[in-house]
C-alpha cells in the first residue's frame, strides 16, 4: 500500500488538512499513525478508503492505481477492510447476517461472539458490535486493512487478545494493515512502522526502535 505525496483539504479551503503525506506500507506489516487529536490520521484513512479524494499525490493498493486528483475507484471497488471506534453494523440484520458473504464459523469462535449469532446489533453491547465490526472485516479477505482506534470500547484484556488476533491473522495473510492511534505505547507494541504526526504533517518516521526516543518526548 503506498500513499504519494497527498495532500488534502475540506471544502477546498486554502489551508490544507494534510500536506504531502507518503506512507508505504509492506505486506504482512502493520504500520502505526500517531498524533494529538485533530491532526488528520482519520482524513489520511478516508483517503485510502475511497470516503475523500486528494487535491494532489496518489494513492496505490496492491500496486493498481486506486487514488489520484483525476481518478478515484468507488470504496466498494477498493477492498479495503474498514474498522472505525463506533463501526456501523446493519440495524435490521443478525450477527451472522452482517458478516455475510464469506462467513467462518472459526472468526466467530476466535472472537467469542459464536454466541450471538442469531442476534440483532441492537441487544449487543458496544463492545460486543465491535466484535461483530471486526469480524465482517476479518472474513472479508481485504487488500488493506484500515483501523482507526477499533479497540477503545474494549476491555484491557479483550484489547489485547483481540488485538493480537487480528494482527497476527493479516499478517499470515500478508495484508498490510494502517492503525491510527493516540497512544504511543500501543504503536510501539504492534507496530513494524510508526508515522509520527502533527498538524496535517509526517514530523517523523521509521521503524519503531529507531523512533523510540521521539515517541517517549511526545509521551511526557
Ligand atoms: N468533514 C469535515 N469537514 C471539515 N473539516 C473536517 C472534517 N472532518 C475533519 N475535519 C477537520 O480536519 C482536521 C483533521 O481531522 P481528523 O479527524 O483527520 O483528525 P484525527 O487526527 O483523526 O483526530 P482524532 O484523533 O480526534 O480522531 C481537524 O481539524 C478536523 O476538524
Amino acid at each position: 500500500m503506498l500513499v504519494n505525496n497527498i495532500s488534502y483539504s475540506y471544502n477546498n479551503q486554502d489551508n490544507f488538512t494534510l500536506s504531502n503525506i507518503n506512507i508505504e506500507i509492506k505486506r504482512g506489516n502493520v504500520a502505526c499513525l500517531l498524533g494529538h487529536s485533530g491532526c488528520g490520521k482519520s482524513t489520511i484513512l478516508k483517503l485510502i478508503a475511497g470516503i475523500e479524494n486528494p487535491k494532489s499525490g496518489t494513492i496505490f493498493i496492491n500496486d493498481r492505481l486506486v487514488a489520484s486528483s483525476h481518478t478515484s475507484i468507488a470504496i466498494e471497488h477498493r477492498n479495503v477492510g474498514l474498522i472505525f471506534q463506533h463501526s456501523a453494523l446493519f440495524p435490521h440484520k443478525t450477527v451472522v447476517e452482517n458478516i455475510t458473504f464469506a462467513i467462518h464459523l472459526e472468526i466467530l469462535k476466535l472472537l467469542n461472539i459464536e454466541k450471538y449469532e442469531n442476534m440483532y446489533p441492537n441487544a449487543l453491547s458496544g463492545g460486543q458490535q465491535q466484535l461483530v465490526a471486526i469480524a465482517r472485516v476479518m472474513a472479508q479477505n481485504p487488500d488493506v486493512v484500515l483501523l482507526d482506534e477499533p479497540f477503545s470500547n474494549l476491555d484491557i484484556l479483550s484489547k489485547c487478545r483481540i488485538r493480537h488476533h487480528i494482527l497476527s491473522l493479516f499478517s499470515s495473510k500478508n495484508t498490510p494493515v494502517l492503525m491510527v492511534t493516540h497512544d504511543p505505547q500501543e504503536a510501539l507494541n504492534v507496530a513494524d512502522f510508526i508515522y509520527v504526526m502533527k498538524s496535517g504533517k509526517i514530523i517523523q518516521s521509521g521503524v519503531s526502535s529507531d523512533i523510540y526516543i521521539i515517541v517517549l518526548k511526545i509521551i511526557r
